[in-house]
């Protein structure tokens, strides 16, 4: 295989972090971040991650990682979604929990879609590798160092996800989830050569 990195184009330097983390040393490839300020369209959650892929694509001229992650309440038919981020932004942890009130149903999923190009011009098609966890939405509890993690408690634990071990959070996560089929990829690929 020609390719020996693997650029991960994120502005978000915790998703790198665990990204870099969880893929751990037995990875054929290097990840190189790269910081680029995409835009990022709305629609459904695949559709996000694969438009942000493909700009990234043509603006690098490269073969590009991008990853997209939503969090999805079910009494809200998934909202806030792929715009968990802007909602995170003004109305902060607290607040995701009590859009809930009124609500008894306090179930979430936590999705993470990585989305990979070759950045063929010619040829923009992209690959999609996702993971989800489901958990519910609770009262803040634990550290404030990533997103919406002290909101999240997955299901099978006591703990939110901020209150876990970085560790087990690796080993459980959506982020987690995806990866492991986003390794399986790149090691078939690898060794197809
Ligand atoms: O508590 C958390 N645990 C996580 O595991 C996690 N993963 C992402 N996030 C946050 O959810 C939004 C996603 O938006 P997002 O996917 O567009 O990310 P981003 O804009 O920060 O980076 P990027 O798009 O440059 O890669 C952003 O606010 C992220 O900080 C997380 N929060
Ligand atoms: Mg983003």
């Amino acid at each position: 295989m020609a390719q020996r990195t693997l650029t991960f184009v994120t502005g978000n330097v915790k998703k790198l972090e665990e990204v870099r983390a969880i893929l751990g040393n037995n990875f054929p490839l290097e990840i190189i971040s790269h910081n680029l300020d995409l835009p990022e369209l709305q629609g459904e959650i695949n559709e996000v991650s694969i438009k942000k892929c493909q700009e990234a694509a043509r603006k690098l001229k490269t073969p590009v990682l991008v990853e997209d992650t939503s969090l999805c309440f079910k009494a809200l038919n998934g909202l806030p979604g792929p715009y968990i981020k802007w909602f995170l932004e003004k109305i902060q942890p607290e607040g995701l929990s009590k859009l809930l009130t009124g609500w008894e149903d306090k179930s979430a999923e936590a999705i993470c879609t990585f989305a990979y190009c070759t950045g063929n011009c010619e040829d923009l098609d992209v690959i999609l590798f996702q993971g989800i966890t489901k958990g519910k939405i609770v009262p803040p509890r634990g550290t404030r160092d990533f997103g919406w993690d002290c909101v999240f408690q997955p299901d099978g634990h006591d703990k939110t996800y901020a209150e876990l071990p970085k560790e087990t959070k690796n080993t459980i996560s959506h982020r987690y989830k995806a990866l492991e089929q986003l390794k399986k990829f790149f090691i078939e690929k690898a060794n197809e050569i």
